[in-house]
């Protein structure tokens, strides 16, 4: 762990001195705020979970952006696109994503976690994805009632590596399966234990990053029929979930 000297010396590089007007501003990073702690999901390369990216604040202030937005009004609407221009608080998630994205970094070379076991794989997101401009131009709001999930997918290839999703309100169980599993469970019944179903616990308030394998060779889905939600040992309690996918559309040359 960083000590707090450190800490606020990084910020203070990494966002300048924060002025008066922004301290009352959730959005913004204060000196003082603890450093994002980052899980890599060790099976998968590429695939980085920080539960505590969002505090409750803001998590709050972004589902009430999120819901101005009107794209809800109705039952039977529960997904929102935008592709270039970005709403403000979206410009500010991906800020924030590239701010968290940055002091991991700083922590991993700090305590040279980086290098421990020396795999790319390491890496929280490759720095030419992390420096791209804009960060995201795409946007996916989805809203899931209990019971509702997305099945097993690989994003489009449409879109550029580096990707995040950001989990509001509820918990959920996402699963990843690696793309050649199915092939490998009807030939080699054995090695469906090994490369079996990953879960991956998403909180609200937590970021998912995805890149490299995680991204191309790993399918994610999140299926909330009965038995399937489970963690601890215990099923999730589900309720109304709200998840916030952000992506860069691959140019056309
Ligand atoms: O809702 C989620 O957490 C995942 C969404 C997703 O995978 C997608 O939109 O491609
Ligand atoms: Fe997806």
């Amino acid at each position: 762990m960083l000590k707090m000297e450190n800490h606020c010396e990084l910020l203070r590089e990494v966002f300048g001195e924060s002025s008066d007007s922004e301290d009352d501003d959730p959005q913004h990073k204060q000196i003082g705020d603890p450093i994002p702690s980052w899980e890599q999901i060790k099976e998968i390369n590429g695939l980085w979970l920080c539960r505590d990216f969002l505090s409750p604040q803001h998590q709050s202030s972004l589902i009430s952006a999120v819901l101005n937005e009107g794209w809800f009004t109705e039952d039977s609407h529960n997904q929102a696109m935008r592709f270039g221009d970005l709403p403000a608080w979206a410009t500010e998630l991906s800020n924030s994503i590239r701010e968290a994205v940055l002091l991991g970094h700083h922590v991993s070379k700090s305590t040279d976690l980086a290098t421990s076991n020396g795999a790319t794989g390491d890496c929280l997101l490759p720095l030419n994805l992390l420096w791209r401009e804009p960060l995201f131009d795409q946007l996916i709001v989805n809203v899931y009632h209990p019971g509702e999930g997305i099945c097993a997918h690989v994003d489009l290839m449409r879109f550029e590596d580096g990707i995040a999703i950001v989990s509001l309100e509820s918990s959920c169980v996402m699963h990843f399966t690696r793309v050649e599993a199915g092939s490998n469970i009807v030939e080699q019944g054995e090695l469906h234990l090994r490369v079996g179903k990953i879960p991956v616990h998403l909180t609200p308030g937590s970021l998912v990053l995805m890149s490299g394998e995680a991204r191309y060779l790993w399918k994610h889905e999140i299926n909330r029929n009965p038995g399937f939600q489970m963690w601890g040992g215990q099923e999730l309690i589900q309720e109304k979930r709200i998840s916030i996918t952000l992506r860069k559309l691959r140019q056309v040359e």
